[in-house]
This record gives structure tokens, sequence and C-alpha cells, in this order.
């Protein structure tokens, strides 16, 4: 039986954990490879934000001719050549992938790589599973940061049909004419807006009245409006039953207007993920789990077994690559100095949705706010009413702003349109550094006639006492 300094399970957030000083380390990193060719590197690299960003940034490309129709250029989109689109995007991510798989099994003296699955037999013991065969290690410390994968619905008939999920939809041999989109999400809005710019039919279902509805009331609102004039909305819908008819998928659905069915070539289903808590057995390692399954950690990250840490979407109530990274610090720190351990800092946690139009937030959204009791003052400015938003004729964007109207602290920011995850970090600068609204639109010049003059306008419509 071997055993390390340190395993860490996972090599998405997991990978970054080791840097020059863990050189006297004797360290083993487990990870079984993710999506469809057992990548290395976890999900954000492989299968979540990068790839879905760079077929974002070819899906707004796609949309200039809508863009130019109303300025009064006319463009003409002649087609997609989505195999080299699809092949450009992963023949740029997968070296970087098989690079730092090569690294690991090659590179690092001190690191052993185990391409193989993990599962805890016992309180710091794994047995790993790989092509080889199976053996059981040990180690003085650990990082599980194993992630999650997506949700499949229990329907009845969805075990007979192709079903997409985001793991394996960026990769599909041909561009559909038809898609159906299980999920009014991050993911399904990424990709409605994604595959919609393409050409793609997408008609979108949702069990609840609005897409996003997680969001502020007013941007969930704005965004379900928007949506429903782009994409084929089916909101308040349950899914009943899913049949393959030919080389189509078909769903029932049951919505406030009775049965209904839709058919389309693919079908994408984005209904959340589930953490894999299970896959690497967290019970016999004595790991806690808290609620909907996720490994129960503490504000420095440690479970509920000394020595053992989670991070990233296997533990985390944030399933964003930011807060991985931050949690990913957090740990490397308490591992190198377990004496002066160091919290997490989830207060003022961000998170931006790339679909069209964009999405920015932080902090308490409207509902939360009044559901908390917490007294607040509210300000909207409209792109309309900056000089480039109105220079763009931009018609829909807006940002809302929430202050304590006492102290002029923000308590949450909502922006829905164009730039909308660029415009909102200085309003994450000011609620982290405790910069007051009033101070932050006075005390400093804005360029212009530049996008952030939103938020400036946004800032001074604040009704503070
Ligand atoms: C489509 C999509 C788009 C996204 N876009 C964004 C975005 O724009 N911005 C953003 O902030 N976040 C985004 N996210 C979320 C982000 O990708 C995740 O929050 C982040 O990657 C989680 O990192 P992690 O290290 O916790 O887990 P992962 O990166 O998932 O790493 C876990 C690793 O553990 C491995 N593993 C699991 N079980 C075992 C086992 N038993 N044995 C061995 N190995 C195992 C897995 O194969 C995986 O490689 C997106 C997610 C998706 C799905
Ligand atoms: N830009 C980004 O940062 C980004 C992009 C993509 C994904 N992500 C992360 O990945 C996570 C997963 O994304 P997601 O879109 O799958 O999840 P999500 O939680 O954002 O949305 C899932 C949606 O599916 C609905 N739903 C749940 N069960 C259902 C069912 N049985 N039938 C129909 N609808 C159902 C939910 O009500 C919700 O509206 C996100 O929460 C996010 O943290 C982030």
């Amino acid at each position: 039986m071997r055993h390390f300094d340190l395993v860490i399970i996972g090599s998405g957030s997991g990978n970054s954990i080791l840097d020059d000083r863990f050189a006297d380390w004797n360290v083993a990193i487990v990870e079984k490879g993710i999506g469809p060719n057992d990548a290395y590197g976890g999900t954000c690299l492989n299968v979540g934000c990068i790839p879905t960003k760079m077929f974002v940034h070819t899906a707004d490309v796609a949309g200039a001719p809508e863009a130019g129709a109303g300025l009064g250029v006319d463009l003409e989109r002649r087609g997609v050549r989505w195999p080299e689109v699809r092949d450009r995007i992963f023949g740029r991510i997968d070296p970087i992938s098989e690079g730092g798989r090569h690294y690991r099994a090659e590179g690092s003296s001190n690191v052993t790589l185990y391409t193989g699955h993990a599962s805890f037999t016992g309180v710091k013991q794994v047995s790993v599973r790989t092509a080889e065969g199976t053996e059981t290690i040990t180690a003085d410390r650990f990082v599980v940061a194993a992630g999650g994968r997506p949700l499949i619905p229990d329907v009845p008939g969805l075990d007979q049909v192709a079903v997409h999920t985001s793991d394996t939809v960026m990769r599909m041999a041909e561009l559909p004419r038809r898609m159906i989109i299980v999920g009014t999400g991050f993911i399904g809005a990424e990709f409605a807006h994604v595959f919609s710019a393409l050409g793609v039919e997408v008609t979108m279902i949702g069990r609840s009245s609005k897409v996003l509805r997680s969001e502020d009331v007013d941007v969930s609102s704005r965004f379900t409006e928007l949506a429903g004039q782009r994409w084929d909305l089916r909101l308040n819908r349950k899914v009943l039953a899913a049949q393959k008819e030919g080389d189509q998928v078909r769903l029932e659905l049951e919505g406030p207007e009775g049965k209904e069915t839709v058919e389309a070539d693919e079908l994408l289903v984005a209904i959340g993920r589930i953490p894999n808590s299970d896959l690497i057995d967290a019970a016999a390692g004595g790991l806690e789990l808290s609620d909907g399954g996720k490994i129960a950690v503490d504000d420095t990250q440690q479970t509920s077994v000394e020595g053992v840490w989670a991070l990233g979407d296997i533990s985390s109530e944030y399933e964003l690559k930011h807060v991985a990274n931050h949690e990913t610090r957090v740990v490397q720190h308490n591992l190198l100095h377990p004496d002066a351990p160091i919290s997490a800092d989830h207060r003022f946690v961000p998170h931006a949705v790339f679909s069209g139009p964009q999405i920015a937030a932080v902090g308490l959204t409207e509902q939360d706010a009044r559901q908390r009791g917490i007294e607040y003052v509210t300000s909207t400015q409209d792109y309309a009413g900056i000089a480039y938003g109105w220079a763009m004729e931009n018609t829909t964007g807006f940002a809302k702003l929430l202050a304590d109207p006492n102290t002029g602290l923000l308590l949450g920011a909502h922006i829905i349109g164009p730039q909308a995850p660029t415009l909102l970090q200085p309003i994450i600068q000011a609620m982290h550094f405790g910069l007051d609204a009033h101070s932050m639109a006075r005390s400093q010049y804005w360029i212009h006639p530049a996008m952030p003059e939103l938020l400036e306008n946004a800032l001074l419509n604040l009704p503070l006492n």
C-alpha cells in the first residue's frame, strides 16, 4: 500500500494546488478523465467555461447580420462551417489538456499520476481503479476536488433516445436543423444563444414561468421576454415522456394548455449538476455531506475529517470556476500553513451568463432583500439613457443597483446587456472594499462616452438618505 504526503482527487482545480512550494512533497493525483475523450484538467477547460465561451464568441460574430440590419449595414451570413468551428475550438483545447496530463505524468518528479477512478475505502484511504488494476493508497492529507456531473431527469423513454449534455453537445458531428433544450438555467441560456445564432431552431423547455429565474426579478423578466422573441419558449411545462421517432427525438409535455409534443433532431438536457460525492464514496471516507449531497466543509475548506479538504463543485454552494479557484488558493495556504489557516470569503460572489443578451450580477436580488427584511433602495439605469448605449441603439439593457439607504453601501448589482460581465467588475470591487455609492460615483473620473457611465448614473440615481 503506497503512502503519500498528499493525495488530490480530481485534476480540474485540484491540478492548480501544486506549485514550487510543494516540490518536497510526495503527491498523488487521481483523475478518471472527463468528457467524451476522458480528458485531463476538469470541467472548465474541457467541457465548461472555456469551450462554451469560444462558442459564445463565435455565436456573437455570427449574429452580426441581425445587429447590422438595424444600423443600416447589410451583412450576409452565407453559412456556418460547424466541423471547422468545432475542430478549431477543440484543436486549441485538447492539446492544453494533453499537455497538462503529460506534465503531471512525466514532468513532475514528486507527483504520481493515477489515470483512474478513486473511491474511499476508509478514512484517508482510497482505492484507485486504473486500466492496470486496482491499488489502495493512503496519505497524511487529501484534497477532494472531484467536481460534479450533469443531472439527467427520470423521464420515461429518455434512456431510449440520444441525450446530449454539456459534456457532449459541443462535439456533435453535425449542426442539427432543430434542437430541444430542456432547462432554463445558465447552460440552457448559453447554448440556446450559441445554437440559435449558428442557425439552429431552438425550442427551450422550462418548469417555471421564467428563464434564469434565480436572477433578480427584473432581469429574469426582461430575459424571458427577449428569449420568447428568439426561441420557441415553452414555460410552465413538465416533460412527461421521450420517444425516438426515426432520426428525431420527440418529447411529450404537459403545460397550461394541456398536453403537447415537440420534435427535434437533437436534445440537450441542462437541468443542473450533481456532486460526484457518490462516485468517490465520500461516506466510506468518513466525510459528512450537506444538503444536496455536497461534501460539508468549514470556512477553511476542511471536511469533517481532519487533514481532508474539499473545494469546488463537490463542496461549494457556488458551481463557478472563480469560486473553485479562490477555494483552491485557501486550501493551498492551509496545506502549507496548518497552524495559521485562512478562511474562504464567499461574501460577494459574482456570476455572469454569457447568453444573448449577457447578464452579470453580484450580491442580493431585490426578492432576496425583501424576503430577508433588509432595508434597501434601488435604482435602474437603461443603456438607452447613457451615451454609448444610446449610440448602440440598445433598447433592452439596464443596470439595477440595490443599496443600503443609510450607509450608501451597495447590496447588489444586476446588469443585462452588452458587456455586462465586464461592466460589473468595479461594483464587485466597491462591495469588497466597502466603497459607498456616492464616493464611487463622484470621487473618480468616468470615461465619456464609455459604457461604465451606466454605473455612474445608476449610482447617482440611488435615493439615499
Ligand atoms: C457547460 C459549462 C459552462 C460553464 N461555464 C462557466 C463559466 O463561464 N464561468 C464559471 O465561473 N464557471 C462555469 N462553469 C462551472 C465551472 O466549470 C465549474 O464550477 C468548475 O470547473 C468546477 O471545478 P472543480 O475543480 O470543482 O471540478 P472539475 O473541474 O469538474 O474537476 C473534477 C475532476 O474530478 C474528476 N473526478 C471525478 N470523480 C472522480 C473519481 N472518483 N476519481 C478520479 N477523478 C474523479 C473529474 O473527471 C474531473 O476532471 C461551467 C460549467 C459547465 C458545465
Ligand atoms: N457562465 C457561467 O458561469 C456558467 C455557465 C454554465 C454553467 N455554469 C454552472 O453550472 C451549473 C449548472 O448549470 P445548469 O444550467 O445545468 O443548472 P442551473 O441550476 O443554472 O439551471 C437548471 C434549471 O433546470 C431546472 N430544472 C431542474 N430540474 C428540472 C427538471 N426535472 N425538469 C426541468 N427543469 C428542471 C431548474 O429549475 C433550473 O431552472 C450552474 O448552476 C452554474 O453554476 C456556470
